[in-house]
């Protein structure tokens, strides 16, 4: 999986979060995106991912030699961040369905295995509104790990979780990557400290308008 970023931009009003990124995510390998709090890697990662689109530039998703619209890029990429929310209505058991009603199982687990991995099936039938922050995070933390998808993308992926949390998450993460392309926003470097490579916000700070 690959996505290809030509002077991409991107704006709100008349300030430029970062601008002139020529860059390649790609060869399933592991990405950080770095910088201090408010630099704009949220942003970033919402232009990668489709959800917010370029004020400039042109962003490309191929797989496989073949490209991909960017309308259906959400079938390919599990993402989890602080801004995703879960259906706070729903128990565990009902999330976990629902979601893998959309996305597939990475091969070899099942229902079981999931709830095992999160660590969490006592409270199978406990409705999502009574998770506590950390739960809720290593919740979506498992199902973006658990689906078969070739992109994963994490922002800040520890928030809420205590050390016991920070090892499970460390557990997890470089086995669940393999083979993915991964992007993880953060300026914590336990958090990506298993990327090959950095980006750094900063360095798109003042790039000249093309
Ligand atoms: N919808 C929006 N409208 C206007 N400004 C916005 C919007 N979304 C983000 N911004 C601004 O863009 C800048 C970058 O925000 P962003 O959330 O991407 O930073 P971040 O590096 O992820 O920060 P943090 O580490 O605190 O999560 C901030 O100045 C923020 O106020």
């Amino acid at each position: 999986m690959q996505i290809t970023l030509q002077n991409i931009g991107r704006r709100f009003n008349r300030e430029w979060i970062f601008r002139g990124i020529d860059y390649s995510f790609g060869d399933n390998s592991s990405y950080a995106i770095l910088g201090s709090n408010g630099s704009g890697k949220s942003t970033l990662l919402q232009v990668l991912n489709g959800s917010l689109a370029p004020s400039t530039g042109k962003l490309t998703y191929t797989r496989i030699g073949e490209e991909i619209e960017p309308e259906k890029i959400f079938n390919y990429l599990s993402l989890a961040a602080p801004y995703l929310e879960l259906i706070e209505e729903f128990t565990l058991n009902e999330v976990v369905d629902f979601h893998f009603k959309f996305k597939a199982l990475r091969s070899g687990l099942d229902k079981a295995a999931v709830l095992d991995i999160l660590g969490l099936a006592g409270s199978r039938n406990k409705a999502i509104r009574y998770f506590s922050s950390g739960m809720k995070q290593r919740l979506k933390l498992v199902l973006a790990f658990c689906a078969d998808t070739p992109m994963l993308m994490l922002d800040e992926p520890t928030s809420n979780l205590d050390t016991q949390g920070i090892d499970w998450y460390l557990s997890l993460i470089q086995q669940y990557s393999v083979g993915r392309l991964t992007i993880i926003c953060s300026n914590q470097e336990h958090e990506y400290r298993f990327c090959k490579h950095q980006m750094s916000i900063a360095d798109y700070k003042d790039a000249p308008k093309k």
